[in-house]
């Protein structure tokens, strides 16, 4: 059997990609061993966030009386949850496995492996296509901590179908899945303690992303330990044990149950990947900006190629890979990561667009910044969300917007203001001259952009009076 394009994975990636050279005109075959729907569907965005608002209901209700309410119990069900939370992901598997299945590709469920560089084996099927496109999205590392593995724990892939609360909960890592579950679990009752190996929680943003969140976890009552070298787990009394080494000091917490939080990899093993001749490195795939790996006809877009393992992005790499695939005489597509952006749905949120200023100072990219707090913010204190800031990052000349970070209420709504302008190559000054309404949350951006108009305007004034 043969196709025009083949894609490996009916994930959001191999979606998108099947979808674009489909609708280019091309026989697309699509190969996924199962269980159908996606990861983001599955095991990832939709399942955290449907059961992260449980918690997110919790934690207001215990402020009821802040609001002049009646306080009442509050006693989560971890498994009228875990129920809630199927009953939406079935509904959105079923969504995307009627795509999968619609009769304008050839869906084949069973595990793919390359055997030359144009052929692959599904079960005893050979295909042969013009391009392949490998979506096979990503596992958990399997990090060698001593004991870990016989002491036993839990991954975001199997923690989402716990049923019995946890009194207890050790989290290894301090980056989104640690961060979105740490909370879940502690607001829902359980007694959590992260151990994050850098000097700050979500340490790709800039550090006082990690010290808002890092303080508005610590007065909900959660243990954060920053710094700390994980030695070894061990169980004693029917607990699990972590021994970490921390500031030269040797300590250690225990728990009912550990989440392993400490990142996930690239899912090509078993892929043959040597036998297509695709060349690997540390784990990862060569690849260029058409998302085309060392082969030119094979091509790798979401998790597995780990560049930046967001289901937006995902799909934009699809999207480029299938009509790259499909368009060998036209200008290649190509990935722009001017507007990558990131949201962590804790609470508060965190939300970043474009470059932070570790960015701009790693690449000696100059930037002005400014930042507002949303406790001077007139909407966030209404509504008791003042936790947070908005900072803006522009060029120090023109004002254009060159990145934001936003911790506080709606975050991952708010920053899409911000990559709009940024969309359109906008500026400080276009923040201010958008009308934004009183109150909104929204409307606090215009204070960090009126203190960076208001520099931009000095310097100007500086510079034409040096020019004198
Ligand atoms: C807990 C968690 C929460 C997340 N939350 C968010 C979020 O809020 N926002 C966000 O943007 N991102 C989030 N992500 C990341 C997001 O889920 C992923 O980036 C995205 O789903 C990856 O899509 P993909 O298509 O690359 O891979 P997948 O969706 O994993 O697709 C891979 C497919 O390949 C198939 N497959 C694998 N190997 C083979 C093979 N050999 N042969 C045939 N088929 C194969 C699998 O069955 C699967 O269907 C989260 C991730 C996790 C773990
Ligand atoms: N809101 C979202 O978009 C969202 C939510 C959850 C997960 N995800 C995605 O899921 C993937 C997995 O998330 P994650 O949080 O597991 O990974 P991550 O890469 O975001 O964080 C891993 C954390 O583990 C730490 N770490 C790694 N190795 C370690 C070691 N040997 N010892 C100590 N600490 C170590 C890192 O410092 C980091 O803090 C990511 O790609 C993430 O983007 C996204």
């Amino acid at each position: 059997m043969t196709h025009d394009v083949i894609v490996i994975g009916g994930g959001s990636a191999g979606y998108a990609a099947a979808r674009t050279a489909r609708d280019a005109g091309a026989d697309v075959g699509i190969v996924d061993q199962g269980p159908l729907g996606g990861l983001c569907i599955l095991r990832g965005c939709m399942p955290s966030k449907a059961i992260l608002r449980s918690a997110e209901i919790a934690a207001l209700m215990k402020r009821a009386k802040e609001f002049g309410l009646e306080p009442v119990p509050v006693r989560a069900d971890l498994s009228a949850i875990v129920d809630r939370k199927n009953r939406l992901v079935q509904e959105f598997a079923e969504d995307r496995i009627k795509a999968l299945k619609d009769p304008r590709f050839t869906l084949y469920q069973a595990r793919a492996r390359f055997t030359s560089p144009h052929e692959i084996l599904v079960g005893e099927t050979v295909l042969t296509a013009r391009s392949f496109i490998v979506a096979t999205g990503s596992i958990p590392c399997d990090v060698p901590i001593p004991g870990l593995k016989e002491a036993g724990y839990e991954t975001s892939d199997s923690i989402l179908d716990l049923r019995e609360q946890p009194a207890s909960l050790v989290v290894l890592g301090g980056g989104a899945v640690a961060t979105e579950f740490g909370q879940f679990f502690a607001r829902i009752g359980s007694c959590v303690m992260i151990l994050q190996r850098g000097d700050h929680l979500l340490s790709d943003f800039d550090d006082e992303v990690g010290q808002t969140v890092e303080t508005a976890f610590r007065q909900e009552g959660i243990e954060v330990h920053l710094d700390c070298q994980v030695r070894r787990v061990t169980c004693q009394g029917g607990e699990k044990v972590v021994e970490f080494e921390q500031a030269g000091r040797v300590r250690s917490v225990a728990a009912e149950l550990i989440l392993q939080a400490l990142g996930r990899k690239a899912n090509i093993a078993g892929l043959n990947l040597e036998v297509a001749g695709v060349a690997v490195r540390d784990g990862r795939m060569m690849l260029n900006e058409e998302m085309r790996t060392s082969q030119p006809h094979i091509f790798a877009v979401g998790d597995v190629n780990d560049l930046n393992p967001i289901v937006h992005i995902a799909i934009q790499q699809g999207e480029i890979a299938g009509y790259n695939a499909t368009h060998p005489t036209a200008v290649p597509k190509r990935i722009d990561n001017r507007l990558d952006s990131d949201v962590i749905f804790t609470d508060p949120q965190v939300a970043a667009v474009g470059w932070s200023e570790k960015v701009c100072r790693r690449r000696g990219v100059p930037y002005l910044a400014a930042s507002y707090p949303f406790a001077d913010h007139g909407k966030a204190l209404c509504s008791g969300q003042t936790q947070g800031f908005v900072k803006l990052l522009c060029h120090p000349r023109t004002g254009q917007l060159l990145g934001a970070q936003v911790v506080g209420p709606e975050a991952g709504e708010l920053v899409h203001e911000l990559a709009a302008v940024m969309y359109y190559r906008g500026t400080v000054q276009d923040l201010l001259r958008i009308p934004h309404y009183h109150p909104t949350l929204a409307e606090i951006v215009t204070y960090p952009a009126e203190e960076l108009v208001a520099r931009l305007q000095a310097e100007d004034h500086v510079g034409s009076r040096a020019q004198q």
